[in-house]
């Protein structure tokens, strides 16, 4: 039995808002499984129903192959979870509020080790008050792991921190999932989801839009380059060569960049137009999100 979580034609409506509407998928023993999507695409409600935090409307979810209540107390010890927003006690230290969520568990991690683990050791006397947003983050992240659980559910884990606060969180889930525990991750930032996942589904509406593994999902562009440029006449190139405009570039996706990059030279000579800060890159998984669904990942 690999799967640990499988979930079945689940369904949350909020009045005209199909928040999940109607999603299936399975999580493995071992993965990290990312959740990948724009917000208000479903992903919170879709993780808070399955960490038993909200009710669903229809559908089924079932851990271990036969557990269908995540709020039994056998899942309970088993899952960790890290919400969207935490809110702790401003005046404790660090080490006072994970010993306090340790008090909570037949079974806890040992909680010296715990700030080891999240490199907090030098801030374990201070105040959560005093602690910068990457800090607050790894300490959310602790308290998920404070009972040792064997599944993970981290919601936007590294959301508004800088590059540096977000590497420290991506060494943390790496270093979890050595250990074996299985993480289930939500994000907008499509780096983390390449950098992370060993499954990724991307999720639109309330609907998974596509899933695999993030080569699979994008080799099935079927597209080995993007060209992109900025010009003033974008439009121009939008009905010529069928670009698609993002971020105030134009990006062309291609099979025979010399081929393209010619024609697009050449048509800029001819009308005399300028192409500016040209690169070619491969495709990602933006582009994924953007070839199904006509929109980017931060619109
Ligand atoms: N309690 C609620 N009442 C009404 N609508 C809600 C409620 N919670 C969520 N929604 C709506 O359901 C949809 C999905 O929201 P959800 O928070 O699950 O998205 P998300 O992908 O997690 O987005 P974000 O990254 O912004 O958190 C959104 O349209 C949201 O406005």
């Amino acid at each position: 039995m690999n799967n640990v979580i499988e979930i079945k034609n689940l369904k949350k409506y909020y009045d005209n808002t199909r928040a999940v509407d109607g999603i299936s998928f399975e999580v493995r023993k071992g993965e990290v499984f990312a959740f990948l999507g724009p917000n208000g695409a479903g992903k919170t409600t879709t993780l808070e129903i399955i960490e038993g935090l909200r009710k669903k409307d229809d559908g089924e979810v079932i851990y271990f192959g036969r557990y269908n209540s995540p709020s039994d107390f056998y899942i309970k010890e088993r899952i960790g979870v890290q919400l969207q927003n935490s809110a702790f006690f401003d005046n404790l230290t660090v080490f006072e509020t994970l010993n306090m969520f340790a008090g909570l568990y037949k079974k806890s991690y040992n909680v010296k080790k715990l700030i080891d683990m999240i490199s907090l050791n030098e801030k374990r006397k201070a105040k959560v008050k005093e602690l910068s947003g990457g800090q607050k983050q790894r300490l959310a992240i602790a308290v998920a792991l404070v009972n040792d659980p064997e599944i993970i559910f981290l919601d936007e884990p590294t959301t508004g921190l800088d590059p540096q606060a977000r590497r420290m969180i991506w060494e943390i889930i790496i270093e979890l999932k050595k250990s074996g525990k299985t993480i289930v991750l939500t994000t907008h930032y499509m780096e983390e989801a390449e950098q992370l996942a060993d499954r990724v589904h991307i999720i639109d509406h309330g609907k998974i839009i596509a899933s695999g593994t993030v080569d699979d999902l994008i080799k099935s562009l079927k597209k080995e380059t993007v060209i992109v440029f900025k010009t003033e006449n974008q439009k121009l190139f939008e009905e010529k060569f069928k670009c698609i405009i993002i971020d105030n570039k134009v990006e062309l996706e291609t099979n025979n960049i010399e081929k393209d990059m010619l024609k697009l030279l050449e048509f800029s000579k001819i009308n005399n137009i300028n192409l500016e800060d040209i690169l070619i890159r491969k495709p990602n998984l933006e582009d994924v999100f953007l070839n199904i669904t006509g929109r980017s990942l931060r619109d």
